[in-house]
């Protein structure tokens, strides 16, 4: 049975360890860790598989996959520690892989300590297909993410320009520009820019529009992509979680989904 560790115990880490503790992820939780320590250890005894509450270092040697839902200034702690130790890593703060070195590598550990990098879809779908049209040329990637004003709200963008997101009476694109600048001023809110990024057009190319809509309960990414192999069109509505309404529940569905895929040995879907 894989043995499986978790870094960030909040909304997404949660739902995680929740999946893993009720079987619906046939693995072992063995530990967590987050920087709320005695959150973490009440989440912990919670759980019937009762995990350890262990600090990076420890929690890498204990288990095969080490999965970083914490923030993106996390990524490269995280997972260089679980790749040079040869476990593998899930990174959900996605926007981290836009430091092409950080990227490489990150590449270059897992090749040389066999182990993998999984990126899951997260909040978005249609990955599957950006990719196999990614192996002929692209003309365009774009998403649209449209978020209510509490799903935008402590962004560094909407911080730097004093924008008050409760003024907004109509839906109003606040951001325009590549998926490299997004993730930056939009770090959590546009990780699916990131995955977009990753497997189409890379982070310059893709071209990100946020809008704040009062008219909306929901987190909603629309995605629009042309090339040789015609055109594409995706659109999702997500429940935001219960406890951090700038995630999406579908994003901690999406991780619970790549780790049952990691511990099964038939893979659907490209
Ligand atoms: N790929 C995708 O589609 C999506 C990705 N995300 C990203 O996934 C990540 C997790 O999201 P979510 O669960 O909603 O976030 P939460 O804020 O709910 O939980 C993150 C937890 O990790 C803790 N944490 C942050 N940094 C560290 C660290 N260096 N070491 C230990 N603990 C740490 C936080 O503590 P504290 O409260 O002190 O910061 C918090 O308790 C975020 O980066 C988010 O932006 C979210 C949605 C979709
Ligand atoms: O959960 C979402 O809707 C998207 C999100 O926050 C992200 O990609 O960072």
């Amino acid at each position: 049975m894989f043995k499986i560790g978790i870094v960030g115990a909040g909304a997404i880490g949660k739902e995680i360890a929740r999946a893993i503790d009720d079987g619906t992820v046939p693995a072992k939780l063995v530990a967590i860790w987050d920087r709320q320590v005695d959150e973490a250890r009440e989440f912990a005894a919670s759980l019937k598989q009762n995990p350890k509450v262990l600090p990076l270092e420890r929690l890498v040697r204990q288990c095969d996959i080490v999965v970083e839902a914490a923030s993106q200034a996390a990524v490269r702690e995280v997972a260089v520690a679980a790749l040079s130790n040869s476990r593998s890593v899930m990174i959900m703060s996605v926007g981290a892989l836009s430091d092409k070195q950080l990227l490489e590598e990150l590449r270059t550990l897992a090749r040389e300590n066999h182990c993998h990098i999984h990126v899951p879809s997260g909040a978005i779908g249609g990955l599957d297909a950006v990719k196999s049209a990614s192996i002929k040329r692209i003309d365009c990637v774009t998403i649209t993410t449209r978020k209510p004003a509490k799903g935008l709200k402590g962004a560094p963008f909407v911080i730097k320009n004093d924008l008050d997101l409760d003024k907004f009476t109509v839906p109003t694109e606040i951001f325009s520009g590549p998926a490299a600048v997004a993730i930056k001023e939009f770090p959590a809110n546009v990780n699916v820019a990131a995955s977009l990024s990753l497997v189409g057009v890379g982070f310059e190319k893709t071209m990100v529009k946020v809008v704040v809509d009062p008219t909306i309960s929901r987190n909603v990414h629309e995605i629009h992509v042309k090339g040789e192999f015609g055109d594409f069109h995706a659109k999702i509505e997500n429940v935001p979680s219960d406890t951090n309404p700038k995630t999406s529940f579908l994003a901690a569905l999406s991780a619970i989904a790549t780790l049952k895929q990691v511990c099964e040995p038939l893979k659907i879907g490209t």
